[in-house]
């Protein structure tokens, strides 16, 4: 028999998650029956959205909510091999079973040369999140210019870099100079910290004079309040994440919209990505085509062992890392 290790929502978040709000448990398997798999976590993914859908969608004792890179240990099911590898939506466990109904298969034919980790990442929910966001939602052109937040991450950076291929202009920032200087490197025309600039309705002029056709916002609050006031006639924003908002005890005011809309006839839309999954063969193959061309670069936060998810997910909420939050089991 297997046992698995989970972890649970002890306590609803209060502000920022504390690892007191988490408790790790065990979980005996049941033994297979015929159509069942065992699955073992080998990569985990630490995502903003666990804070605002923990306090929606959870109860305490749940487990964490997440997805993960997984490889069949047993099958008994001739749909599924030993040794294939999945990306399944089981939660914080080392360990699951499942019929197979809810797995992803990777490609037989996934690179040697990628980590499969990358699934969860810039090839995987964030990756398409960037892909669908700015060529569907801000319906990006060629020659325009794009400003993008919490660029040094994994939506961001990969919105960065598509904006690139798309033969666009870009404007990012993050909040340390080491990220900026990450951002500069893979190819941002333009980046600042935005926790170190006197102020930023100034850098985002000096960044582009003209103002932004496209804005994804990853950030909201403040940031986009200002933003806002820098957008281009009929310029478009995509309302990806408010991550700024997350841990707010007390909702913040604003943004007033009404004025920069009107003036400059903008459009505005929020999105979730797996609202675009009946094309996602087509992004997961664009993507992976533009890793594997050297055109779209990838890092990775990895923290080693399941017992450190909760400080890889407090660590990724106060931006401890550089591109996708990942855990090695
Ligand atoms: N709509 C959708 O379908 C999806 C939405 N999202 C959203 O996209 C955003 C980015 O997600 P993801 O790329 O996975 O995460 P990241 O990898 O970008 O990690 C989060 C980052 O947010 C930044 N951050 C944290 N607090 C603040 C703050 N108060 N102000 C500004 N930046 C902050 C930190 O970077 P820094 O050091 O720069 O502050 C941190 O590293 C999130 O808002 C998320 O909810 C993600 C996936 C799908
Ligand atoms: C105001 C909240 C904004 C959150 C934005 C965000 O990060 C959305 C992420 C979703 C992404 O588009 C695809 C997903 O899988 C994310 C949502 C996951 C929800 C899981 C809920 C599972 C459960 O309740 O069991």
């Amino acid at each position: 028999m297997v046992t698995a290790k989970v972890w649970v929502l002890k306590k609803h978040f209060e502000g920022f998650p504390q690892t007191s709000d988490f408790e790790m448990k065990q979980e005996a398997l049941a033994n297979l029956k015929d159509g069942e798999l065992l699955l073992e976590s080998v990569f985990l993914s630490v995502d903003p959205y666990m804070r605002p859908y923990s306090k929606r969608d959870m109860k305490e004792g749940d487990v964490m909510i997440g997805t993960q890179v997984a490889r069949i240990v047993e099958s008994k099911n001739p749909a599924f091999a030993v040794g294939a590898f999945v990306v399944a939506n089981r939660g914080w466990r080392t360990h699951f079973i499942s019929d197979g109904k809810d797995l992803n298969l990777l490609p037989e034919s996934w690179p040697e040369s990628l980590p499969r980790s990358l699934a969860l990442g810039t090839i995987g929910m964030p990756g398409l999140t960037a892909y669908f966001g700015l060529f569907e939602v801000c319906k990006m052109k060629p020659g325009e210019t794009v400003l993008v937040n919490a660029a040094a991450g994994a939506v961001g950076s990969v919105v960065g870099q598509l904006a690139k291929i798309g033969g666009c202009k870009v404007v990012g920032c993050a909040g340390s100079d080491s990220k900026v200087a990450y951002l500069k490197k893979i190819g941002f025309d333009e980046a600042f910290n935005y926790k170190t600039v006197t102020s930023l309705d100034e850098t985002l002029r000096k960044a582009s004079p003209d103002g932004y056709d496209c804005f994804f916002d990853n950030v909201g609050g403040e940031f986009a309040s200002i933003a806002i006031n820098h957008m281009k006639k009929y310029g478009r924003i995509a309302v990806c994440g408010a991550i700024s908002q997350y841990n707010d005890t007390v909702p913040q005011k604003g943004p007033y919209i009404q004025f920069p809309m009107i003036f400059n006839e903008l459009s505005m839309k929020g999105f979730i990505v797996t609202s675009w999954y009946n094309r996602r063969e087509e992004g997961v193959k664009a993507l992976l085509k533009w890793v594997l061309e050297g055109k779209l670069k990838y890092h990775e936060q990895v923290t080693e062992r399941f017992e450190n998810m909760p400080a890889a997910f407090i660590g990724m909420l106060k931006g401890e890392n550089l591109g996708k939050a990942i855990i090695k089991v």
